[in-house]
Order: structure tokens, then sequence, then C-alpha cells
């Protein structure tokens, strides 16, 4: 047999396991136009629901008369709230423990804000619906100023929390104050800024932005009347707790209810939350009997759903002379709009923000973050950087080049001599968080070394010689970023969202003729888990991973799990599919020594079979394996062979990367052009190379878009004025930089095959490493800290106000 005479090493580069680069199982499917997505969904009879949304940021309903809408054809019904308070859903839990109207209750917070929702046959009836209904408003001042939000006399915008002093995450202090949430040691942390022979200090924004995945957000909701079962297709990236939520909030028991994610068009934190869409197409389902669909326009996406960012951080770090930092101190003023709908663990309101020590041994730190109400689109997603990773490393990223500046040293060599050394892992940081592993100087000296950073800087200062010469109009900027994620929430015993622990799960099945099915509690939305998760099953029990189908995003079938968002699927799920595998290996020994008549210690596993120890030519495969606990009784083992984990990880993953980007700008246009980017990223041991190549050149553009031009942004009074893809940046092949990707690989300790998650990192690494590149560029001409977005228009205006141009 062909089988005998492949060697190990032949027989497992057939199974296609952990390290392959193996191709993309679900491409076959997405590049032959053959995906599902909500959107495909077609059933019997089925309405649609589409939303009256609010003109103003703040303003008082009078009246909604829906008349007219009731008279235009095709249009069945139109909810209001005044509809759904019988039921208790006028108003939602939001993920951050604070409450939303599901439709306006009196009053609008934010322009877009869902005002009430027609059904009807089709999306145009639908739409001549909403343009019928006459709703009346009384315009109120507006804030769209997170400090002026905190003012005294700022207007009352959360009238249903007057008076009230306690809010979910502690006392609040005044009408618009959220929660104030400390870390660290401030007396310390103080005293040594005191003492510190250099102290810079800094506000580092960074922006309101905006998920904006390809596929917007959306549901199909059908309640069937006969069998009492609720059926919701949606873009789901938690599908088990939209389940849960959705039976808590509706009464509906759970086993009657049955969410299905189906395929994903990017998520990107997007549709972590819960929106009104969702209810107000349940209650419309329940209403007619028929099934309803909501699918949001691209217009009410970047107007509604869950925005990112909006962080006023304002820094302190003192050092040494010789640069060594003693103290980090950081003070954020985060901008929650009108709902608190972030979406974060319930004990971390500002997030995994405390990561924001970054890669550095800094002795003390302290963290402190006042949530604001302004007149603002809720959410405060994770917009691919984990919960607020992107802005705490955007924050110590700008805060080490700031105190480069004051240094007079070069910003490389500052990082260096501050890293937090691989001896000192595991490593408690000044902030509450035990970093698992890291090697950051071999990283940090591989990444100079493969971009050649010292005649990068000759070259830098040649062009700057010849700028002031007058022989050019271009700058150079380098731009240096060393980043660490904090991935894989979490530890059920610090990390729940809305009480539900946030473990993940794995259930394999081994078919009899040896191939197998495995679901999980995660949901791809493009991240390509049905290629990697089955390398890792391939790996573990000897099964070749084309041979293994995986399932997720069905709540009936797929064992409990809290999805798919903060890179948290490799570390959780990815842990629980290696135990799962594991359970199944040891099932599998039992079966195999029963079937060679040896004592189970007496065999041992090697690639894809049990081999008796001592005797090679003595083995079974998994393939007769799996067939055997099928169709042999074997004493004391029950038939068949499936396994489920759910897995508690102990700690989170900490992945790390150096990056560094190379830019060229016109002084006189504001133009910019990145010559290259490096990106190393270490994420510990890798299950598909190509898929994390492809992970970080996905992050790494959103980063490029983020950094360089995309931004939701607001007028005074309160108008959107980034709602269309005009005005929000979204970077096309012809925008995009071109990446050269390298790695390291410092295996987690803890989790069961050494990986880490990859998928937020490319974000969480770029952002810094662009706008540190803008700032580079400039500082021999003194510029300290400009904000983002760094659109051509902001680049001529940093050059403008340097007296650069003549
Ligand atoms: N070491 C390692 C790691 C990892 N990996 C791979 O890679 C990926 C990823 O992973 P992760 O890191 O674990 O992650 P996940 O969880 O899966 O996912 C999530 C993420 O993911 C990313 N990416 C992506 N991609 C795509 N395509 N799409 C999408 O949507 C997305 N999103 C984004 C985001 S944003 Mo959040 O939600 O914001 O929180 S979070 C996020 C997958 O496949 C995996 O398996 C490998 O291979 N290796
Ligand atoms: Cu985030």
């Amino acid at each position: 047999m062909k089988d005998e005479v492949q060697s190990p090493e032949e027989r497992s580069a057939g199974l296609k396991g952990l390290g392959c680069s193996r191709k993309r199982v679900e491409d076959v499917r997405f590049t032959q136009g053959r995906g599902n997505y909500v959107d495909d969904i077609k059933l019997d009879g089925m309405l649609t629901g589409d939303f009256v949304r609010s003109p103003y940021a703040h303003a008082r309903i009078l009246s909604i008369n829906t008349e007219a809408a009731l008279a235009v054809p095709g249009v069945l019904a139109v909810l209001t709230a005044k509809d759904l308070e019988p039921l208790g859903l006028h108003w939602m839990p939001t993920l951050a423990g604070d409450k939303q109207m599901v439709l306006a209750d009196g009053k609008v917070l934010f322009q877009g804000q869902e005002v009430a929702y027609v059904v009807a046959t089709d999306r145009y009836a639908a739409a001549d619906g909403v343009a019928a209904v006459e709703v009346d408003y009384e315009d109120l001042p507006v804030v769209t100023d997170p400090f002026k939000a905190m003012d005294p006399d700022a207007p009352v915008l959360r009238e249903d929390l007057a008076g009230q002093t306690e809010g979910a995450h502690g006392p609040r202090r005044h009408h618009n104050h959220i929660f104030t949430w400390e870390q660290g040691d401030k007396a310390a942390t103080e005293a040594v800024l005191a003492e510190a022979d250099v102290v810079a200090e800094e506000m580092v924004y960074y922006h309101r932005t905006h998920p904006m995945p390809l596929e917007t957000c959306g549901c199909v909701a059908s309640m069937d009347k006969v069998t009492g079962k609720l059926t919701l297709w949606g873009t789901f990236q938690a599908p088990h707790a939209v389940r849960t939520v959705a039976s808590l909030i509706s009464g509906i028991a759970e086993h009657n209810i049955r969410v299905i994610s189906p395929d994903i068009g990017g998520g990107f934190g997007n549709k972590v939350g819960v929106y009104p869409g969702y209810v107000c197409s349940i209650v419309a389902s329940i209403v007619t009997g028929k099934p309803v669909k909501w699918v949001e326009s691209r217009m009410d996406n970047l107007m509604s759903t869950a925005f990112a960012r909006d962080y006023w951080m304002q820094g302190k770090i003192a050092a040494t002379k010789e640069g060594k930092i003693t103290g980090l101190w950081c003070h954020t003023t985060a901008d929650h709009g009108g709902f608190d709908a972030c979406a974060d663990p319930t004990k971390f309101p500002a997030g995994f923000m405390n990561i924001c020590t970054g890669s550095y041994d800094i002795p003390v730190a302290y963290l402190a973050v006042d949530g604001v109400y302004t007149n603002k689109a809720p959410g405060g997603v994770a917009y691919r950087c984990s919960f607020r990773v992107t802005e705490a490393a955007y924050f110590i990223e700008r805060m080490i080049e700031v105190l480069a500046i004051r240094l007079n040293m070069d910003a490389a060599e500052l990082r260096r001599i501050n890293f937090i050394r691989k001896d000192q892992f595991p490593y408690q940081s000044a902030l509450g968080w035990e970093y698992d592993s890291g090697d950051y100087h071999t990283a940090w000296e591989k990444a100079l070394n493969a971009v050649g950073y010292d005649v990068l800087r000759r070259e830098q200062a040649e062009r700057l010689e010849a700028f002031k010469r007058g022989e050019t109009r271009k700058l150079i900027g380098i731009g240096l970023t060393h980043f660490t994620e904090i991935v894989g929430a979490g530890p059920v015993k610090n990390c729940d969202i809305l009480g539900l622990g946030m473990f993940d799960s794995c259930e394999i099945r081994i078919h009899p003729t040896g191939s197998a099915i495995a679901r999980l509690g995660t949901i791809s939305q493009g991240q390509g888990h049905a290629t990697t998760f089955a390398q890792i099953i391939a790996s573990e029990i000897g099964i070749p991973a084309d041979d293994i189908t995986l399932e997720e995003g069905d709540t009936d079938t797929a064992p409990y799990g809290l999805g798919t968002y903060g890179s948290r699927s490799t570390p959780v799920a990815g842990a629980a599919t290696a135990m799962a595998a594991r359970k199944i290996r040891a099932k599998a020994q039992m079966i195999a020594a029963y079937l060679l008549e040896v004592h189970d210690d007496d065999v041992e596993f090697e690639v894809d079979r049990f081999v008796v120890k001592g005797a090679p030519e003595r083995f079974k495969t998994m393939k007769e394996i799996a067939f055997a606990s099928y169709n042999q009784a074997i004493p004391g083992v029950e038939p068949g062979l499936e396994a489920v984990s759910y897995y508690d990880p102990p700690n989170m993953t900490y992945p790390f990367g150096a990056y560094i980007c190379v830019m060229e700008i016109d002084v006189d246009t504001g133009e910019h052009e990145v010559r290259s980017f490096y990106a190393l990223d270490d994420c510990g041991t890798r299950i598909n190379p190509m898929i994390i190549e492809g992970q970080v050149h996905g992050g790494a553009t959103e980063g490029y878009a983020i950094a360089m031009g995309q931004e939701i942004a607001y007028d005074e009074m309160g108008n959107h004025k980034t709602a269309t893809l005009m005005d929000f940046f979204v970077p096309t092949a012809w925008e995009t930089p071109h990446y050269t990707t390298d790695f390291t690989v410092t295996p987690s300790p803890h989790h069961p095959i050494g990986a880490k998650g990859v998928g937020e990192s490319p974000n969480v690494g770029s952002v810094p490493c662009f706008s540190n590149a803008v700032h580079d560029a400039f500082r021999p001409f003194g510029l300290v800290q400009s904000h983002m977005p760094h659109d051509h228009w902001r680049i001529w205006k940093i050059a403008e106000d340097l007296g650069l141009h003549v």
C-alpha cells in the first residue's frame, strides 16, 4: 500500500495541518458568487422593514402621524415606541449595562436615530412608507463636544437617567457623565512625575471612525406561529449571545429560538452589538405572522450602527535623562454618543485600555477614563482592535515619540532601552495584566535590519538638507511602532458579556469512514475558520484537513460560545478545538490498544496512527480506529468517536509586532506616498501563514484608512458629515500600500498549541505606524503632535502652520 511507503514526514504533509499555507476552503464558494448572505435569504411571503430616522441630533418628538404611511400601497404596519411599550420592548439593554431606545421614546439623541419602523411587502413600498410618516420635532440644544457635555449647564441628554447618581460602572457625577474607570496607582505615579528628570505631556486624540464592513448589518426574523419557533438569520458575530438576549428580552423560551449567522461579509466589530432593527423585525414577524427582512443601507450603517474610537487621551510620560521611562499617566475622555452601547466585557467599561503601557517596562502607571454622553451615534466597538487596544497602542506609541523629541533621542533606541526583556515574562504590568510571553528585542532588531534603518535615517537627513536648500519639496518620514496586543477574552473569572462567561467551545464528531465534522461557538466573517480550525484537528488527530467539515453559526447545532471578535477565536475556540481533539485521541488510543492487543500505555501516537512502542510495523491508523469505534464492541468503551470541549482560557494571549513605514510627504499639496511598509507579527504558533499574511494585509489597510483619512465627523448641529462613501474614506487597490510581512514565533505558554490571535494586530500596529511616519517627517521643524486622520488637507495645514509654505 502507498500508505506504508510514506515516511512520517510525508504523511504529516498530507494532513495539511499546523503551519501549512493551505488554500482557503471557503473561497471556492465566495469566488463563484455562491456565498449565502442575509440578503440572499428569500422566504415565502417575506416582508421588508425600514426605519424612519431622525434628521435632528437632539429633539423632542411632539407627534408621529402614521396615517398617510399606512395608506401607501404595500405598507402593512408602522411601529412606534408606543406600540413597543406594552411589550416592554421600546428600550433594550446594551452590552455595556446601559439601555437604548429601540424606537424614539419622546426624544431623539442623535441624527439617524430610529424613530418608526415601517413594514411593507417589498423595500420600495417600505421606502415610500418611510417618506410618508409625519414626525413633528422640536429641536433641542446639541452637544457634540465631550468636554462641553460635562459643563455644569450643558443640556441634559438622558432625561431617563435624570437624578440617577449610580450607573452600571459606579457613581455618576454629572447628568452627562456615564462612568469613571480607574486603574493603577495614582499617588505613586504622581510622585514619580513630580520628581522626574523629564516629563513629556501631550493630548493624543484618536478620532471617531466606523468599521464599515462591505455587507451592512441585517436580519430576517421568522416566527412560526404553529410551532412557536422563532428563527432569526442575521449578520451576528455572536449568534449564541443574540439568542440568549433575544430570549431574555422577548420572553420566548430559549429552545424556541434558533439564531443562524449565514455567510457574513466582514464584521470588524460592527456586528457584535444588538440593534433596533433586530428587535423591530422580530416584533413585526410576530405581529404579521410573516417573515420580515431588514437590511441597512450604506448610509444607515455609517450613521447609526456602532462607531469606533473617539478617545481624547491626555498623557504624561516621565523618564530619566538617559531615557529610562519611570512612569505613565493617562486621563481619557471617551465620547460614547447618546447611549453607552460599547461592546466590552462587563468589568471593562473602557475595554483593555489599561494595556496602554504597551511593550515597555514601566514601573508605575495610572489610567482614568471618563465616559460621556453626547448627541452622536452609540457604539464604541472594537473596530479590529480587540477592546480599545488600538487606542491604547496609539497613545503609548505617540507618547514614546513625543518623549524621544523631548530627550532629543532616536525613537528606535528609546524603545530598545525600555522594552520588557525576554527574561521578564510572564510580565506583570503596572496596570494589572500578566503578559504571557514575548521577545521584543529580537523582533525589533529583525525589523530594523530588514528595512536598513540606519541607511534610511541617513537618506532622510540628506533629503532634509536638500529640502532646506530648496532642491525638493518632499520630506521623508519614518514611522516606527512596537505594539503589544491583548486578545483572547477571556478568562471567565474576569470576562463576561451580560453575565455570560467568555469561554468558547468545539465539538468534533468522527464519522465511521474516518472523516469528521467540527462545530464551534465562533463564527467566521471572512477570517477562514473552516480552513484553519480543520488544520488544528488534522495535526492533533491525524485526519487530513480536507476530510474535515467545519460548521459555525447555527445555535441549534453548534455548542454554546461567545462568538468571534476581539481576535478571540484562535486563542479560545482554537484551544477548545485542540482540547476536544485530544479527548478523541485519548479514546482512540484505548481503541487502538484493544485492537492491537496491548496495554494502552504501550501504543504511541505518530502523525495519523497509534504504533506499538518498539514495534513500528504494528499500528492502527485513525481511519481504522474510527471504523472500529462504530462496528466493534470494545469492553469498557462507548461506541462512536466524538468529543466536546468548553474552554475557559487561563489568561489572554499577548501577540506583538514591530512595524516600520517609510513615507514621502509633499509639503505643498499635503499628499503622501507610502514608499514601504514592513510588518513583523508574532502570534505564537502559526496555523496558516497565508491566512495570517492576508489578515495582516487587511488589517494594515484598515489601519491605513483610519490614520490617513477615514473619519466619522459631525458639525456643531450634530449633522453627520461623512455618511456616504464620497466622504468616508475606504481605500481601493489604488491607494492601498504594498506590504512586506515577516514574523517571529514566541508561543503562548498556556495555549494548547501555543497560538495567539492575530486578526486585529495589524490594525493596532499600523495606525500609530502611519501616524508616526507623518509626524516624523515634520519633527525637524518642531511638530510634536497633530490629530489624525492625516488627510491631504491636514498634512498641508501642518506644513502651513510650521511656516513651510513660501
Ligand atoms: N496564530 C494564528 C492566529 C490566527 N490564525 C488565523 O487567522 C485568522 C484570524 O484569527 P484570530 O486572530 O483568532 O481572529 P478571529 O477571532 O478568528 O477573528 C476576529 C478578527 O478578525 C479580523 N479579521 C477579519 N478578516 C476578515 N476577512 N473579515 C473580518 O470581518 C475580519 N474581522 C477582523 C476582526 S475585527 Mo473585531 O470584530 O473588531 O473585535 S476581531 C476581528 C483565523 O483564520 C485564524 O485561525 C492563524 O492561522 N494562526
Ligand atoms: Cu477596540
